[in-house]
Order: C-alpha cells, then sequence, then structure tokens
C-alpha cells in the first residue's frame, strides 16, 4: 500500500520538532514538508541538532504547502495562526490535526472569550473533532479537522472522565492541580521562564482564569452529559517535560477503594496508551512515551477520591497524541510508530 503523505507547519518549535521525532521513523507515512517563517531554507539539523545524520529535510515556508499535495498536514502554531490556516487552506484537500487551541470548543463564544481572539471562524470550529482517542475515536475515524488536545486537559480529562461517565463523582466537586515542565510553554523564550526563575524554583500561574478550565469542563460535558465545575491551578516544575496531575472529588455514591481501582482497569484494560497503576506514577515513567499512568484511590476518612496522572506535554499532550489521530483517521493500527519505552532515568 501506498504511504500516506504528511507535513508538519511549525516545525521548528517543541511540539513540530517532536512530531518529525515521532514520523520520520513511522512505517506507513512520509514526511514530505517541514514550514517555519523564521528559518525557511535552512536544514531541520540547523535548529534541531539531534537530527543529525538521522533527519535530512529542508525548512519551507508556509506558503508552499500545497505543492506537496498531502493526504495530512499537522499545525503546530500557536492560537490564532492555525484559525488563518484553516481559514486561508479550507478542508477539501487535506485532512488537518491542529495541535493548537484553536478549533478545541464548539461554542465561538466560549472561545472569544478565553481566548481573547476575533475573527474565528464558528463554521470550522462545529466541523471539528476533539482528538482524545480514548473518548472520541469513533468521531475522529471521519473527521477533516482535529483539534488535538492540550496538555494538561489530556491529564485530567482522562483521569476524571470515567469517574463522571459513571456517576461516581458530584461533577461539582473537581479540583484539579497541575505540574507541568517548562517545555509546556513553547519554544519562544517568554517572560518568567528565563534559567535563574525556573531553575530550582516551583510556583503556581493563572489561578482560576487558565484557558484549559473550559476545555476540561467542555470535554467532560461533551463526553458524559455531565455539567461540571472545575477548579483547575496549573504550576510550574523546574524541568524540562512531563505534567503530573492530581484531582480530587467527592463522590456521590457509597464506593470504596477496591470499586476505584476496578473502575480503571475495567475502563483503560484495552487502551494502548493509558496505563493503571497501583501506586502513584512518576514522570520519568513516561518521559518521551506516548503513555497516559493513572493512579486512582479513595480517602475514607476524607470521603474524596484521588487521582494521579502523568503524561509527557510534548508527546502524550500534543505530537503523540496527534500521531495516534493520524493512525485512527487513516484506518492504521492506533499504536503504529508509537511504542517508544519511556527513558527513564
Ligand atoms: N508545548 C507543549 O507542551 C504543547 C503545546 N501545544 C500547542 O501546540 C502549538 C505549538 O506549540 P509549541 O510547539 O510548544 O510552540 P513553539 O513556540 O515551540 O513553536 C511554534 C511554531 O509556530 C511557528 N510560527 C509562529 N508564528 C507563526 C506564524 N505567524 N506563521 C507561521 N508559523 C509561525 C514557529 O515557527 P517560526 O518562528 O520558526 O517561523 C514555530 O515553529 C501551540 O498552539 C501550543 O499551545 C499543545 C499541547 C502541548
Ligand atoms: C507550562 C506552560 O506554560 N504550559 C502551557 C500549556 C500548553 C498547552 O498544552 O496548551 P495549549 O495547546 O492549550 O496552549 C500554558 O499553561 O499555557
Amino acid at each position: 500500500m501506498a504511504k500516506h503523505k504528511v507535513g508538519i507547519v511549525g516545525a521548528s518549535g517543541y511540539t513540530g520538532s517532536e512530531l518529525v521525532r515521532l514520523l520520520t521513523h513511522h512505517p506507513d507515512v512520509t514526511l514530505e514538508f517541514v514550514t517555519s517563517e523564521s528559518y525557511t531554507g535552512k536544514k531541520i539539523t540547523d535548529i534541531h541538532p539531534h537530527f543529525q545524520d538521522l533527519v535530512d529535510i529542508t525548512l519551507v515556508s508556509i506558503d508552499d504547502v500545497h505543492e506537496y499535495e498531502p493526504d495530512l498536514v499537522f499545525l503546530a502554531l500557536p492560537h490564532g495562526v492555525s484559525m488563518n490556516f484553516v481559514k486561508e487552506h479550507g478542508l477539501d484537500d487535506f485532512i488537518i490535526i491542529d495541535l493548537s487551541g484553536d478549533f478545541r470548543f464548539s461554542s465561538q463564544s466560549v472561545y472569544e472569550k478565553w481566548y481573547k481572539k476575533d475573527h474565528v471562524s464558528a463554521e470550522y470550529m462545529e466541523q471539528s473533532v476533539y482528538g482524545l482517542p480514548e473518548l472520541f475515536r469513533d468521531k475522529i475515524r471521519n473527521a477533516q479537522l482535529i483539534a488535538n488536545p492540550g496538555c494538561y486537559p489530556t491529564s485530567a480529562i482522562l483521569a476524571l472522565a470515567p469517574l463522571i461517565k459513571q456517576g461516581y463523582i458530584n461533577p461539582s466537586s473537581i479540583v484539579v492541580d497541575s505540574k507541568s515542565g517548562v517545555t509546556g510553554a513553547g519554544a519562544k523564550p517568554k517572560e518568567g521562564l528565563h534559567f535563574p526563575d525556573v531553575f530550582g524554583n516551583f510556583s503556581a500561574y493563572s489561578l482560576v482564569n487558565h484557558r484549559h478550565t473550559p476545555e476540561i469542563e467542555h470535554t467532560l460535558l461533551n463526553y458524559s452529559g455531565y455539567t461540571t465545575e472545575v477548579l483547575f491551578t496549573p504550576h510550574l516544575l523546574p524541568i524540562d517535560r512531563g505534567i503530573l496531575t492530581t484531582t480530587y472529588s467527592t463522590p456521590k455514591k457509597e464506593v470504596n477503594k477496591e470499586m476505584v481501582e476496578e473502575l480503571f482497569h475495567s475502563v483503560y484494560e484495552k487502551e494502548h496508551f493509558v496505563r493503571v497503576f497501583d501506586s502513584p506514577p512518576s514522570l520519568k515513567n513516561i518521559r518521551g512515551s506516548n503513555y497516559c499512568d493513572i493512579h486512582a484511590a479513595y480517602d475514607e476518612r476524607t470521603h474524596k477520591i484521588i487521582t494521579i496522572s502523568t503524561i509527557d506535554n510534548l508527546v502524550k499532550g500534543a505530537a503523540g497524541q496527534a500521531v495516534q489521530n493520524m493512525n485512527i483517521v487513516f484506518g492504521l493500527i492506533e499504536s503504529t510508530g508509537l511504542k517508544q519505552i519511556p527513558l527513564n532515568p
């Protein structure tokens, strides 16, 4: 069978470079082009030297995408830039998997409020499918525009979805406490992310107003039918990659430790990329891989269910999940090219 032709728009960034890493040895696709506006004409190895002797491709401009007649294009672009790309190119010529937040909401007003953008396209937002395979793979299969989830939401939703869907918890009692490595903020230097600010430090940010709050609530509603109220607090860890998310919620029925553990084992037993653990997971056990590791517990004394989930923000939180989505739309085995063993230590 002929290989599928794919390209990456925004390959000089962190998630774009992870896509290059994952797609280079994917058996069923050929990487036809990679783009960057700042480095057009340079070799990918000039920007990402770790590809030396492994990837030989030159960065082209976003304006050249059509020349390659791709079957599918990954957009690893900032919010707003992806929206413009889709408005300009439409969805007739190739499938799009967008890593930004531009198409994660079906409601234009929710997006405008949390992303502070105008000139959005309600038409394309309505056509998009939220690309969390474990919850929505049937819709993803026939999608032309896939909104790859945010990194924090991936870790929180995979931990909360079984509890909400099966009616285990009170939907308005949810606290989500997340910690992320610095690559979550992208490759472009930003204030507060310099080495002296981050090294040896640990801090919370975007209290009560992070745009991932509505993403988590909106997705849990779409999946379960329950309107949730989520209190989400992100933190910045002094590490390069990885997210650890802890959730706390109040059961709405009689539960015990065994019931909670069994729920997660049964929901995820057939999943390629969700591993249920009997003890709290840690970041090094998912580093560089597409796994989401989850542990769920029940505290009888405070009557709370606790979940702890870990992902690599650049893989299951971005590029790996995007390749998983690509495998689904191309009708390939979902784990193709994604069975990297985590890097530990
Ligand atoms: N980092 C993470 O962990 C995650 C990120 N995301 C989302 O994925 C997207 C990409 O993130 P990330 O890789 O971290 O970002 P980076 O900042 O590392 O990379 C952004 C890329 O976009 C390109 N770009 C920027 N502006 C433009 C423009 N106006 N026109 C064309 N290309 C442009 C840059 O190319 P150049 O400057 O070379 O032209 C660069 O290749 C973002 O929307 C982010 O929110 C989602 C999940 C996790
Ligand atoms: C550490 C850090 O800064 N993380 C980013 C999340 C990146 C991501 O997944 O999300 P989007 O695609 O929704 O931008 C942040 O908090 O904005």
